[in-house]
């Protein structure tokens, strides 16, 4: 996918593809599987809320006795008596209550468990296969933020809707009671809100999720820009990454203004449903008495509609306009097909000059997703670097350095590039890394087209770590989380403590120690960029001989270690041993370009074994 920079364009990357009636289509199994394991906790729970009705019913009840049979019969004790079990059964809702929630845990927190357990297994599938930048931030807020709303809206959503329809049940059973008539005036408005408020719904839901997805770009955005904030100022694209910013949270703002516009529609279908019964009634009291309805029926009806049914009607319409379609929304971010629901770590890559291995395949990932009919389908991942024809010449008339190269190189793949000195691997490193364009050919990473992206952007999709790293004026830490100013001190320390780099901190003083450029050697910087890339969230790393002044053991921990890093790996290697680590290998020599493992290209490429023995010698 091409990102095209637009903000409209962006929020569409992440505005899920269809309708709530989809999202609800798609939760429905998993809700109902989750639901039948419980039965247990959901007859409970309906065994409480049978109490709620009771109690609705009661409070009319006794108030329609109370004035039929006890003050306007001139017995004022009796009238006593049954507004005293009205209060009785006003006070009887605290104990409901609390049996209520006591169920309630037994549904929400193993909602809540779910769910953070499947964000985690999302998210590290897509770590393992090293996914494009900003992902990690959405991860952790599906983790944290979005787990929590979907266990809030639901307990919410439990509660009113159980609560709801109880309570409705006894009121409505106890209108019956009082006089038939009762239903036919307060039935219609009631029904006529309740279906307005239903039609408002889907749109709703639609408006909801829009402005989830323009809020978790702009958040997506800003945290981009704050890791970049060095490139940005050096290459002057500042006032570009603040336009965008700026179009982001207009975005947003829209969004955030037609979902208000849905919730006024909503308050009105509220009042229809919660203030036009009352209405109808007052209107309907001479048609109602004509039809012999008592004067105690009447006030009991009025206690049914004020004292129970129109606050749980009330109560619902809220849950289920805000909490209802929140939780769909956030159930479908969690659960539903993300953008990254394709594949896992691939090891295979392909590469080659025109004329010798220049075929481009789909490589299979080897994973399997259902397909429409319920057969299992297979999908290709998206390269973590391709190459396509590319060709590079420093001037119009120079022989150029790479001639028609293919490349491909896959998610969480670690590839050697190696070849003799000025063939052309810093330049190969520097078009990956987005900072050369090719004069012909296309370039992606992760699938972008890397060619005139903004230094925001391609820093979110790769860091290139040069033979000549630079370290600046600043703590130890200020170095070190320079691509990643929100990692924490734990992973900061255990990144130092892997790459051994622990004597060289504590010698600065600690994290927070000063860093003077001039007092570390080629060796101790190249440790700090290396961690300093360890720690970017960006998938794809470029290694431009960036170990060169390490000894090889170092390097060796070094480049395992940034092996292990989920994402993919792309070293330029100037020892036999960083080839041999690698997954592939791929060795440049002006006319041809070969690409495979250790063992391959000993039996394939003759500049190869010179090279090695070289090496060895
Ligand atoms: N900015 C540039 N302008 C003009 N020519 C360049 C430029 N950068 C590199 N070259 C030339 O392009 C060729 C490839 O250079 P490159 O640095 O990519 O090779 P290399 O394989 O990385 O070499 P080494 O292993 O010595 O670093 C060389 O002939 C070099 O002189």
């Amino acid at each position: 996918m091409t990102s095209t920079g637009h903000p409209s364009a962006q929020a569409a990357d992440h505005d899920p593809p269809d309708t709530g009636a989809g999202a609800l289509r798609r939760l429905a199994p998993p809700a109902g599987r989750f639901l039948a394991r419980r039965k247990g906790v959901l007859v409970r729970l309906a065994l409480w809320s049978l109490a709620e009705s009771g109690q609705a019913f009661l409070v009319g009840h006794a108030v329609a006795r109370a004035v039929d049979g006890g003050f306007l019969a001139g017995d004022p004790r009796r009238g006593l008596l049954w507004l005293a079990v009205a209060l009785l059964a006003v006070l009887s809702g605290a104990p409901v209550v609390r049996g209520v929630f006591a169920q309630l845990s037994g549904l929400t927190e193993p909602l809540r468990d779910a769910l953070v357990r499947h964000a985690v297994d999302r998210s590290m599938a897509r770590a393992l296969r090293g996914g494009p930048g900003g992902t990690y931030r959405a991860a952790v807020s599906r983790l944290t933020n979005q787990a929590e709303i979907a266990r809030d809206s639901f307990a919410g959503l439990v509660l009113t809707l159980r609560s709801f329809v109880f309570t409705a049940v006894g009121a409505l059973l106890g209108l019956l009671s009082l006089h038939p008539a009762l239903l036919v005036v307060v039935l219609p408005p009631l029904a006529a809100g309740l279906a307005l408020f239903l039609v408002t719904l889907r749109p709703m839901a639609a408006a909801q999720r829009r402005a989830l997805a323009a809020d978790e770009a702009l958040g997506d955005h800003a945290a981009r820009s704050r890791a970049a904030l060095r490139d940005l100022a050096a290459c002057g694209t500042g006032p570009a990454a603040e336009r965008r910013g700026a179009d982001l949270v207009a975005d947003a703002a829209a969004r955030a203004r037609t979902l208000a516009g849905w919730a006024a529609v909503r308050t009105a279908a509220l009042g229809v449903a919660g203030q036009l019964p009352v209405l109808a009634l007052l209107v309907a009291v001479p048609w109602l008495r004509g039809r012999g309805v008592s004067a105690g029926a009447l006030l009991g009806a009025f206690t049914y509609l004020v004292q129970s049914l129109l606050p749980a009607l009330h109560t619902l319409m809220s849950a289920l306009g805000a909490a209802g379609a929140r939780l769909l929304v956030v159930l479908d971010r969690i659960l539903g097909p993300g953008p990254d629901a394709t594949s896992t770590p691939a090891r295979a890559c392909e590469a080659g000059t025109a004329g010798n291995c220049g075929r481009v395949q789909e490589h299979d990932t080897g994973v399997r997703a259902a397909g429409d009919a319920g057969h299992p389908v297979r999908r290709a991942a998206v390269p973590a670097v391709d190459l396509r024809s590319v060709t590079l010449s420093y001037g119009a008339r120079a022989e150029p350095v790479l001639d028609s190269l293919d490349l491909r190189v896959a998610p969480g793949e670690h590839l050697a590039v190696v070849g003799p000195s000025g063939i052309g691997k810093s330049t190969l490193t520097r078009l990956v890394a987005g900072t050369l364009a090719p004069s012909r050919g296309e370039v992606r990473v992760a699938g972008r087209v890397v060619t005139g992206r903004p230094a925001v952007e391609l820093a979110a999709l790769r860091v290139l770590v040069p033979q000549e790293a630079y370290v600046f004026s600043g703590t130890v830490a200020d170095n070190l989380a320079y691509l990643n100013t929100d990692v924490r001190r734990a992973e900061l320390e255990a990144a130092v403590r892997v790459f051994g780099l622990g004597p060289l901190v504590e010698r600065l003083g600690g994290p927070d120690g000063p860093v003077r450029p001039a007092e570390l050697s080629p060796g101790e910087r190249q440790l700090v960029a290396l961690v300093r890339a360890y720690l970017s969230p960006a998938p794809l790393l470029l290694l431009d001989e960036a170990t060169c002044h390490l000894d090889p053991a170092s390097e060796a921990r070094a480049e395992e270690v940034l092996a292990r890093r989920p994402g993919t790996l792309v070293v330029v290697a100037h020892r036999l041993s960083s080839a041999v680590r690698a997954d592939r290998t791929l060795v440049l020599d002006g006319e041809r370009a070969e690409c495979g493992t250790h063992d391959e290209l000993l039996a394939l490429s003759p500049l190869y074994r010179d090279l090695t023995g070289h090496w060895h010698a």
